[in-house]
């Protein structure tokens, strides 16, 4: 039962309110896979909190094209990240999903598993080889259901079908529009493919070269944590789902074999005046996401003692790796005017087209509204004697694991600038995927509704800085290759400006923005091994230091897979819900 305020479960949830085995905080690609998973067992009642809306099937979440009105809308938390050294002092907007569904209802959709070497690293740092790609394979599977494109454009050639799962929730597919860029982008890897090789499908755990799109979208439409996950699992009986509602704190239940047990959620709808607290039977489930999940852990007393310490907090569990290993991946864009008046573009600048094409999408789900991130994307490594890695630690997992990654789009795309409202363009994503800054999340209040000082430290290494002007040069690279020339015109500026070594670090400071892969920042390390960086979770997810809480999200990586990451969460939440499954024996 979808319950809208907490008032309302407490009238209409009756008795039964005392009843939950689990109680998880956050709808999003965590929290909505084990809630669902766990209801899977008619016995096993499982209450859902969400601090946003339920209003996942809002027109601009399920057009995959409208993805970008999202992030500052009422489905944002609209977060902001302190003043960023390495951006030249620059805060950026920090978006996290504020609906059922959470990130995955306002994210770009790519479907990105990872790479084998990701996955086998995660099981190295936390001695369990249960993380490791091979164990992992029938979580990956499980999930998954290859559909049809919307135009049901024939898809030979463009992924490896033999490795994809059918029958699972998250249905994806490839771009259900074929461009004009398409056929160029492939052919200038085909010609500069020593460099840019085709890779029919990255998410075979090699991900290096460049190939076709796979995005969560189906018939046309987003496909989120909460389509996938929730609505098919939602008229279960054992399932309740409360939204407009923020949990504020866990509270301590009691003490076993001397271990506080956290098995009780404080929460608060909005609107509402009342505090509520109820607590669960077996577990909490903490799937609040990368910026939220710290600060909860924060209020309930489980940090860095001095820094509880210092904000008055009580110190349940001194956790000094809570908050910290935040991992992200920077971005920057280059783009070129182009030799033809057929670009996406077209549907910003002209709104009859724009008007036309909804329509379009509203009859049948088809056309260039379909799309999600770009047609093509590119994971590539720095050559193996590259100067950096003389003298600096290679930061990412392995050989089949990306230092940098090209999104490859057909039109004007920019962080930083103001859109043009007339021309047709092209336009480069250059992300880093493999960063070794870090940075962390910490509070300067104790009010659960101030928004957490989110520290991401953004390009703060020579690594980073570096990969980030190579991954520049890269693209130039590609874009020389005689398969763009009669597309291409010329680089627009201000990166046009830059040159030399210095003006291109100098743009990548001045425009770098984020993927919006927050993760890591309550990182899984080995089994009951405490102190810094040792991890502030069990291999198994539970909370050291406690009884009862567990996290399930991606603030658990160890480390941030060379990927977009809903998909390494929705595998992490899948092989989580077995783990419960198995310890209760259901
Ligand atoms: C703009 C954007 C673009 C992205 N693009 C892509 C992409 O193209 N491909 C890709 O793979 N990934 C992408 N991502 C990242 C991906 O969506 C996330 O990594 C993934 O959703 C993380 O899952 P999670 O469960 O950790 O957190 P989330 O999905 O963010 O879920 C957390 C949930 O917890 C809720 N919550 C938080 N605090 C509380 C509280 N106190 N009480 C109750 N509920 C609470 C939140 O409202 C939210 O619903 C993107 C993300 C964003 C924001």
């Amino acid at each position: 039962t979808l319950y809208q305020t907490a008032d309302q479960l407490f009238t209409k949830g009756g008795l039964n309110l005392d009843n939950y085995e689990f109680i998880i905080v956050g709808g999003g690609a965590g929290g909505s896979v084990v809630a669902n998973r766990l209801t899977e067992n008619p016995n096993i009642r499982v209450l859902l909190i969400e601090a946003g809306s339920s209003e996942f099937d809002n027109l601009n979440i399920e057009v995959p094209s409208f993805a970008s009105r999202l992030t500052g809308s009422q489905f944002d938390w609209n977060f902001t990240t302190l003043p960023q050294s390495g951006l030249n002092g620059r805060s950026i907007n920090y978006a996290r999903g504020f609906v059922l569904g959470g990130s995955t209802a306002i994210n770009v959709m790519a479907y990105c598993r990872g790479s084998q070497d990701d996955y086998n690293r995660w099981a190295q740092v936390t001695g369990d080889e249960g993380w490791s790609w091979n164990s992992l394979q029938p979580y990956i599977h499980k999930i998954e259901n290859l559909s049809s494109p919307a135009d049901n454009h024939n898809i030979t050639g463009e992924i490896n079908s033999t490795i994809h799962g059918s029958g699972g929730p998250v249905s994806f597919t490839l771009p259900g529009q074929l461009l004009p860029t398409d056929e160029l982008a492939i052919d200038a890897s085909n010609e500069l493919s020593n460099e840019f090789p085709f890779n029919l499908d990255y998410n075979s755990g090699n991900t290096i070269g460049l190939g076709w799109t796979q995005a969560t979208i189906a018939n046309g439409r987003r496909v989120t944590a909460a389509s996938a996950y929730l609505v098919p699992a939602m008229l279960r009986p054992n399932l309740d789902i409360l939204v407009n509602t923020q949990v504020t704190k866990i509270l301590q239940s009691n003490i076993k074999d001397n271990l506080p047990v956290l098995k009780a959620v404080q929460f608060l709808s909005i609107g509402d005046k009342k505090i509520y607290i109820l607590e669960a039977k077996k577990e909490v489930i903490l799937s609040a996401g990368a910026v939220k999940t710290p600060h909860l852990l924060y209020l309930s007393g489980i940090g860095n003692l001095d820094h509880l310490s210092s904000l008055g907090l009580e110190v349940l569990v001194d956790n000094s790796d809570v908050g910290q290993n935040l991992q992200d991946h920077p971005l920057t864009t280059l783009s070129w005017t182009v030799n033809s008046s057929n670009t996406l573009d077209n549907i910003r600048t002209n709104m009859t087209l724009a008007q036309e094409l909804l329509h379009k999408w509203n009859k049948s789900h088809t056309g260039p509204l379909t799309l999600g991130p770009g047609n093509q994307l590119a994971w590539l490594r720095l050559p193996n004697n590259s100067s950096i890695l003389e003298h600096y630690p290679d930061p990412s997992a392995g050989n089949t694991s990306a230092h940098y990654e090209f999104i490859i789009t057909d039109s004007f795309v920019s962080f930083s600038q103001s859109f043009p409202s007339e021309g047709n363009f092209f336009t480069l994503f250059s992300n880093l995927v493999s960063p070794s800054s870090r940075g962390n999340i910490s509070l300067n209040s104790t009010d659960p509704f101030a928004h957490p000082l989110i520290q991401p430290n953004m390009l703060d290494t020579e690594f980073d800085i570096f990969t980030m002007r190579e991954a520049i040069k890269a693209a130039r690279r590609y874009m020389q290759a005689n398969a763009w020339s009669h597309w291409i015109i010329e680089e627009t500026s201000p990166s046009a400006k830059a040159q030399t070594d210095a003006e291109i670090e100098t743009y990548i400071r001045n425009t770098c923005f984020t993927v919006n892969h927050v993760t890591c920042t309550v990182p899984m390390g080995k089994k009951d091994i405490a102190g810094k960086g040792n991890g502030a979770l069990n291999p198994d997810l539970t909370v050291k230091g406690t009884l009862g809480l567990r996290v399930v999200d991606s603030s658990a990586f160890p480390l941030i897979p060379a990927a977009h990451t809903q998909v390494p969460t929705y595998i992490l939440a899948e092989r989580a819900s077995d783990i419960i499954k198995n310890k209760y024996h259901f």
